[in-house]
């Protein structure tokens, strides 16, 4: 059941080499300068620090060719679908359809009355429906196992860091809680998550175990909570031996499909699991195909199960479009239009490969615009450093590659555009990492636009694919006409 490669980032690079030529054709194409497309993808990357001082805002060579009009309505169509206010968000959780709606309040749950400060700290004013329904069984005694599914952004992470928090005992200074994140970006942003909503149970305290993370032979580890990706913790727990996985008393599986599909995770995850003793066991995610959650279901028999129906787990607040390119350089030309709109907010553009991603951020700056990049290639500090420019919305759009795709959450982001449809090393549509690329914008009750970009039969089956599967429209977006623009806005 478990795929080929040992990690996500590997899966990418395999992809990257069954896609070698069709990207060749892209760069060769899509490059107005005639440069090949090993000049273009190797070029150095200075997308990823451009200190453009329009921050994405300038008016652009797109800018100027386009009519006022066309410019203005895509403009609208993007502010008006993205501004939400509180009170929307409050009309929103009353609404009992809404993965968002809860009945009850935080007082409601059986949380520490020092958990529920850092809540609302947060501006946390109710809960969503993953948190009041998970929160009640994840706090009962004796503690139960859960294997959960909620659409993104509707606050799973909230939910099972409650839940963890909740666990911890601060008198026993060895680690309880294990919390396991398929990428280093996601294992920060939990455990920032962490921090906030611990904020006033200072004695808690949080150890990462991800790459550069270094613990001196002999230690015993006395933190309370480790958060970190399974082959740090599989380090630590089996060849440091700096804490003791008998002990662990919460263990937490984000992102569990890829953790179970994705063979080096599932090996290192399942290693991890079979050491457990009397442990809480919870699974999180967006997505699980039938086979993962069979699988889920085996390993850990007496879970409740939380799952939602094919219809409801693509979100009816994020907007579907596509735009219907003739050619490669109608590709890079549907980018350059569109970064002249990105006004508020940002945008995240996935691309299949590191090499298209590279390849397009250089051109994209090349051509004067301001775009960041980021992908599993980069060394650590070049990553955090690149996200975190990009919340700070020093540049408003981000270059990516799959290894972004899930979990990470930067509210601003209005706009996702798939350069490149996911795909399996098959060519097939790969419809989970879909659910999950777009669901990087309409975090949380905000209104966001996936616009993905077909250039040819094949992309165009892919699409179709993916529309069947969650039965929810994707509409055509043609950028040259206006009426048609105005029809979609309505
Ligand atoms: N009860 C709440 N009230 C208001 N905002 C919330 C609440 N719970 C979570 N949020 C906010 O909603 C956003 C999305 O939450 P979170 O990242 O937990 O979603 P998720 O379900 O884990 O998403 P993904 O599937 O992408 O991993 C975050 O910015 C978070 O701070």
């Amino acid at each position: 059941m478990a795929s080929n490669y040992s990690n996500w980032v590997d899966a990418a690079d395999e992809q990257e080499k069954a896609l070698a030529n069709q990207v060749e054709n892209i760069a060769i194409a899509g490059n107005k300068n005639g440069s090949g497309s090993e000049e273009t993808a190797a070029a150095p990357v200075e997308a990823t620090n451009s200190q453009d001082s329009s921050g994405g805002e300038s008016s652009t060579p797109e800018d100027k060719d386009l009519p006022a009009s066309e410019k203005s309505l895509l403009q609208k169509l993007l502010r008006t679908k993205l501004v939400q206010s509180s009170k929307q968000l409050e009309i929103i959780q009353k609404d009992p359809t809404s993965p968002l709606f809860s009945a009850t309040s935080f007082e409601d749950l059986p949380l520490r009355p020092e958990l529920k400060k850092g809540v609302y700290a947060m501006g946390f004013n109710a809960p969503s429906r993953i948190q009041e329904s998970a929160l009640p069984i994840l706090l009962s005694e004796p503690p139960q196992n859960l294997i959960a599914q909620s659409q993104s952004g509707t606050g799973k992470t909230a939910a099972f860091v409650l839940a963890m928090l909740s666990r911890v005992n601060p008198e026993l200074n060895y680690p309880q809680v294990l919390c396991l994140s398929p990428t280093y970006e996601l294992a920060i942003q939990t455990g920032k998550v962490v921090e906030q909503m611990g904020k006033f149970c200072p004695e808690i305290k949080v150890r990462f175990a991800i790459r550069q993370e270094t613990v001196p032979h002999g230690t015993k580890l006395t933190e309370h909570v480790i958060i970190g990706t399974p082959g740090k913790v599989t380090d630590w727990a089996f060849r440091t031996r700096c804490f003791d996985l008998g002990k662990i008393a919460v263990f937490c599986l984000d992102e569990a499909d890829v953790m179970i599909a994705t063979q080096g995770y599932h090996d290192q995850s399942i290693k991890i699991h079979r050491s457990l003793k009397n442990c809480q066991k919870m699974l999180f995610s967006a997505t699980y195909d039938i086979d993962v959650m069979r699988f889920a279901e085996k390993l850990i028999p007496d879970a409740t199960v939380m799952r939602l129906k094919r219809e409801e787990e693509s979100l009816d607040n994020i907007k579907q479009y596509y735009i219907e390119c003739q050619s490669p350089e109608d590709k890079y030309q549907a980018i350059a239009t569109i970064y002249g709109f990105i006004t508020v907010g940002g945008a995240m553009i996935f691309c299949q490969t590191r090499r298209t991603a590279t390849w397009l951020a250089t051109k994209l700056v090349k051509d004067g615009h301001s775009v960041a990049l980021l992908h599993g290639e980069l060394d650590v500090s070049q990553r955090i450093d690149v996200l975190n420019r990009f919340r700070g919305s020093h540049e408003k759009i981000l270059i990516t590659t799959n290894v972004m795709a899930r979990g990470i959450d930067v509210e601003q982001v209005t706009l996702v555009v798939n350069y490149d449809l996911p795909t399996d090393v098959n060519h097939q549509a790969d419809c989970e990492t879909y659910l999950h690329r777009i669901g990087r914008t309409g975090r949380f009750g905000k209104m966001g636009i996936a616009i993905n970009l077909v250039d040819g039969p094949k992309t165009i089956d892919v699409l179709s694919k993916i529309r069947d599967h969650f039965g929810k429209p994707i509409h055509k977006l043609n950028i040259d006409d206006v009426t048609e623009l105005e029809q979609l806005e309505s």
